[in-house]
């Protein structure tokens, strides 16, 4: 089929990229002539392992880029993979969205036969049929369900998996209202569903799909920042985080994936997400208690774990290497990663910080341009008076002698991933 995605970074890049592998036509939309350009150039625009190889491989062919609109009308469907990022009170900003939804309408306007409009952004419950949808019919003078139809299907990838995940997903969430627009999602998803085994298909409404992806990555930063408490209660009894949180995920009903516990969840989407869903549950009456208190155990473990070295070490011209930028291995992403937080306090407080990451310095480096950064780990550890690890890059777990160039070996570990050895003052956050 003929696609077009309104979007490419993460999400649109990656989907693009995939669709092309699975036989579709793709063509990205973007606002970012540089994004554009890289991809008609046969580049990838960000690090996403196995993406570089599908953009070089389809680019000029299955997949091209543009910033122009027009080239939406000689597709069959377009998804939104838009930015949604927090308000200030965390609320979900839609102002990308609703953008794009004008200038696709007016774009659509000029389209003879039937379009499909599918919002693969995370959104709020009732956005896709309350503000998407009317968008478009004013910009178009078409109606929903004539001339265009609107749908729903939310994305599960995670950054740093991004191109398996989407090649191979537990399951496929389609939100329809017509039997048309699920046909085409049929014949969208088809190349996926037999590439992936068969996962299962769910088929539901619009605004059950917008609240499933919600309901997805709230109950795993929550099941994060259970385990994150429970390893406190460990901590306060000298008792083994992570055999009681491995012993714990061979129940089957609670399973082993994200109990590891530490630093907490960052990057740019479990924050905003749990954020918009707290302040749409509220817009409507309903105080979510268990969700707030998720939100309220993360925010707290950096702060826990700068605790632990004000402790040992008066940070006031304390020389930190903080190891570990992106807010995950695997990602140069920094969006709301534990290290920014940590930065930010221990530049308050009057360190003179070092930080070190495999990829993601530079991103980092535009965010906080003062600070020193080194090249490796070992580098960044020299002459440093303490070591906090904010991200579980397995090379932290191989450190071991230059740990020795330390002007006094202190490390706080955020992540439970350094190997303890004679030497260093040792202390895991959990
Ligand atoms: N990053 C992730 O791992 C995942 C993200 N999501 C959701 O997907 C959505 C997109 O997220 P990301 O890809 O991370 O965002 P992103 O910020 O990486 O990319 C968004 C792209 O949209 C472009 N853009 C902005 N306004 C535009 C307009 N009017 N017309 C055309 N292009 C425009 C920007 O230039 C940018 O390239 C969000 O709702 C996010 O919550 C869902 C699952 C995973
Ligand atoms: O909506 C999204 O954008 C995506 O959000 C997350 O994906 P992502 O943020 O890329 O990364 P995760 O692997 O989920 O990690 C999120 C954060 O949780 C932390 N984490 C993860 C797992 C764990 O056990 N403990 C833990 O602290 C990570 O360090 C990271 O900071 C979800 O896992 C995806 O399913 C979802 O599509």
């Amino acid at each position: 089929m003929n696609l077009s995605i309104i979007g490419s970074g993460y999400v649109g890049t990656t989907i693009a990229a995939c669709f092309a592998e699975l036989g579709h036509d793709v063509v990205n939309v973007d606002i970012d002539e540089d994004i554009v350009a890289s991809l008609n150039d046969g580049q990838a625009p960000i690090h996403e392992p196995g993406l570089a190889e599908l953009v070089e491989r389809h680019a000029g062919d299955r997949l091209r880029a543009t910033t122009d609109y027009d080239e939406i009308l000689d597709t069959d469907a377009t998804f939104l993979a838009l930015p949604t990022p927090s308000n200030d009170d965390g609320s979900i900003d839609l102002g990308a969205m609703k953008a794009a939804a004008t200038s696709l309408g007016e774009t659509l306007a000029r389209k003879d036969g039937q379009h499909l409009v599918v919002t693969k952004s995370t959104v709020v419950p009732t956005t896709t049929v309350d503000a998407i949808g009317p968008r478009i019919e004013e910009a178009s003078g078409k109606r929903v369900g004539e001339g265009f139809d609107i749908a729903m299907n939310p994305e599960f990838l995670r950054e740093g998996t991004a191109v398996d995940d989407f090649l191979s997903p537990d399951k496929i969430v389609l939100g329809a209202q017509t039997d048309r627009a699920y046909e085409t999602l049929d014949e969208i998803f088809a190349p996926l569903v037999d590439r992936a085994g068969n996962p299962p298909v769910v088929k539901t409404g619009i605004s059950e799909a917008e609240m499933i992806k919600y309901a997805n990555n709230a109950f795993l930063a929550s099941k994060i920042s259970l385990a994150n408490d429970l390893a406190n209660i460990c901590k306060e009894f000298g008792v083994d985080s992570d055999e009681v949180l491995e012993t714990i995920g061979l129940d089957s009903r609670i399973g082993s994936s994200f109990l590891g516990a530490g630093l907490g969840w960052g990057g740019s989407c479990f924050p905003k997400d749990t954020a918009a869903i707290i302040a749409a549950a509220r817009g409507r009456g309903y105080e979510p208690r268990l969700l707030q208190a998720a939100v309220d155990v993360n925010d707290g473990q950096p702060e826990r774990m700068l605790d632990l070295l004000r402790e040992r070490i008066d940070l006031d011209g304390t020389r930190v290497a903080v190891l570990g930028l992106a807010f995950k291995p695997g990602t140069d992403d920094i969006r709301k990663s534990r290290a920014t937080l940590l930065i930010s306090s221990l530049l308050d407080a009057g360190a003179d910080v070092v930080g070190y990451d495999p990829v993601a310095t530079e991103n980092m480096r535009e965010r906080f341009p003062d600070i020193d950064y080194a090249d490796s780990a070992a580098d960044a550890l020299a002459n440093a008076d303490a070591a906090l690890v904010a991200t579980d890059w397995d090379e932290f777990a191989a450190l071991d002698d230059e740990f020795d160039a330390m002007r006094s070996p202190i490390v706080i570990d955020g992540r439970r991933i350094v190997t303890r050895r004679e030497g260093i003052d040792y202390e895991s956050l959990v």
